[in-house]
């Protein structure tokens, strides 16, 4: 998918909502486990009753791969259905990959190619050597860590190398890479107060903000510091949306879920754009 084709959906649906598909077993509803794919049955559900108020979807590959050949099935039957019947939908593989050449094409074979997904997230710590190989396909999206969301990011991503913050030396890196065209970033909504920052190093680039939700980070802040003129985010939540109810209504419950933050986008949309 193009980046003006994202675009326009999330115009038409007035959402950059992206729904994270983050399936345990032991937090759905309970009756699903008598079906032969409980994790795909769950998936569908969620995905029927939310699809026209979101943008994208993010299955988190490590949900898939702890329930092996299983779970690995019930990712490649997620995919197939999206691409089948919502292809306007933004897909991520949230794998959060990266390696040295030779292993990097392949994973970058395996999601963007094999399963056909949108987009892979990509860690840039072994630079770019294991980032180029996902950006050579056309029209699919390498989405690099920049500045997570979590506490570990204190760590190494803010601290200051050649006196620069180590996430700000990712992204200026970054955009020397052949087809940097193709790169969008993580910054975890946590981490609102950076984007103004973030913004001056990549104005134009879409960002992938997961962290409202279950991990408390602010929508309204993230607006404020990180729409730029193309709506530039896409904001993930996963567990605050699909478990918002474990019982038989999960999916009509997810679908509130995921209109209460639509709505709130719709605002900010009509606030930063006259129409
Ligand atoms: O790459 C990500 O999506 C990601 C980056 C980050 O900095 N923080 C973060 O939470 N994530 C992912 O985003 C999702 C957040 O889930 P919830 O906290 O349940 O909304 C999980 O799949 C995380 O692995």
């Amino acid at each position: 998918m193009t980046t003006n084709q994202l675009i326009q959906q999330i115009k038409k649906k007035k959402s950059f909502l992206c729904i994270g598909l983050d399936v345990d077993l032991n937090k759905i509803p309970q009756h699903l486990l008598k079906e032969d794919d409980p994790i795909f049955s769950f998936n569908k559900a969620v995905i029927d009753a939310t699809h026209h108020l979101c943008v994208a979807y993010k299955p988190n590959t490590a949900f898939y791969e702890a329930y092996g050949l299983k779970g690995w099935k019930s990712l490649e039957k997620t995919i197939r259905y999206l691409n089948e019947k919502h292809p306007e939908i933004f897909t991520i593989a949230d794998a959060k990959r990266g390696d040295i050449g030779n292993t990097s094409t392949m994973y970058a074979k395996v999601f963007l190619e094999d399963l056909a997904f949108d987009s892979v997230t990509v860690a840039p710590y072994m630079g770019k050597d294991s980032v180029e190989p996902f950006l050579a396909f056309k029209d699919k999206h390498t989405i690099l860590l920049a500045l997570t969301s979590n506490q570990g990011a204190f760590d190494f991503q803010t601290k200051t190398v050649d006196g620069k913050a180590l996430y700000k030396q990712v992204l200026e890196t970054s955009k020397t890479y052949t087809n940097s065209e193709n790169l969008m970033y993580v910054v975890g909504a946590t981490k609102a107060e950076y984007l103004a920052d973030i913004r001056q190093i990549i104005p134009d680039s879409f960002l992938l903000v997961p962290g409202v939700g279950a991990q408390g980070g602010s929508l309204k802040e993230v607006c404020k510091y990180g729409m730029n003129a193309q709506v530039g985010l896409l904001i993930n939540s996963s567990r605050g949306i699909i478990y918002a109810s474990n019982e038989t209504d999960f999916a009509e419950a997810a679908a509130l879920k995921a209109s209460e933050l639509q709505k709130q986008m719709a605002v900010e949309l009509s606030h930063h754009f006259i129409n």
